[in-house]
């Protein structure tokens, strides 16, 4: 679908904050591809529209399959002010400063408030630029909590909170998708263990896998499991 002139300047101005962020060093050490560190351009937007308190978005991480390992997806936040909670689910030996201060990156609070830290709530208000920097998708889990308390809202859109993430589908990634024996296109996903957060080993590579996208309702599943020959090692 063509982007409207008003989404083409904002993806404009999501990279000018990215790219300043790459460019000024501070995501040095983050697992980003070589072309991502040259430039970031966004070519695709997801639009989601909250219209009150009782309307969230379940705890998940965003689809990598047409994104390729380590994506960075810019999230932008317009209207009423709502909480935005990161849950980790793997831990990773990156280096501290990692994603840069400010940079929304959940690595930076869990460092600034222990390297314990499995959750972390952010209030993102109107205009405010979130960067899920790598590797976020693979470590952590986001929602967008249901609330029944009052929370800040917007002096034009009320209740109401709209939100865009800008994306990179990065060319090659979706041509090598196989089809599970269900007969439809698989889906990438991380590997994540299975023990408890603080009995983890932080982790320094991650590993990717293909399976069967179970039926979201009948859960119903082939199996189908293929591991991904790629590998994100981390500094
Ligand atoms: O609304 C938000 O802040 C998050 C949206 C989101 O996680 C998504 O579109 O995948
Ligand atoms: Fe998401």
């Amino acid at each position: 679908m063509q982007a409207s002139p008003a989404l083409e300047r904002a993806a404009e101005l999501v990279a000018l904050a990215v790219n300043a962020r790459l460019q000024s060093g501070g995501a040095a050490m983050l697992p980003l591809e070589a072309a991502d560190r040259q430039a970031w351009r966004p070519n695709c937007a997801v639009a989601n529209c909250y219209a009150s308190g009782a309307v969230g978005m379940a705890a998940h991480s965003d689809r990598m399959t047409a994104l390729g390992p380590c994506p960075i997806i810019a999230s932008l936040s317009l209207g009423a002010t709502r909480c935005f909670r990161l849950h980790r689910t793997q831990r990773v030996d990156l280096w501290e400063g990692a994603g840069g201060t400010g940079s929304g990156s959940p690595h930076d609070t869990a460092v600034a408030a222990g390297a314990d830290v499995v959750r972390v709530d952010l209030q993102l208000a109107h205009n405010q630029l979130l960067v899920m920097w790598p590797p976020t998708q693979e470590t952590w889990k986001h929602e967008v909590t249901k609330t029944s308390k009052p929370f800040t809202l917007h002096k034009r859109s009320g209740a109401t909170r709209f939100n865009l993430t800008f994306r990179r589908m990065k060319p090659g990634w979706e041509h090598r998708v196989p089809t599970c024996r269900c007969g439809r296109p698989a889906v990438m996903k991380a590997h994540v263990p299975k023990q408890p957060i603080q009995q983890q080993q932080p982790t320094r590579q991650l590993r990717y896998y293909y399976a069967c996208e179970s039926d979201g309702r009948t859960k119903a599943s082939c199996g189908f499991f293929v591991d991904v020959p790629h590998v994100a090692t981390l500094a």
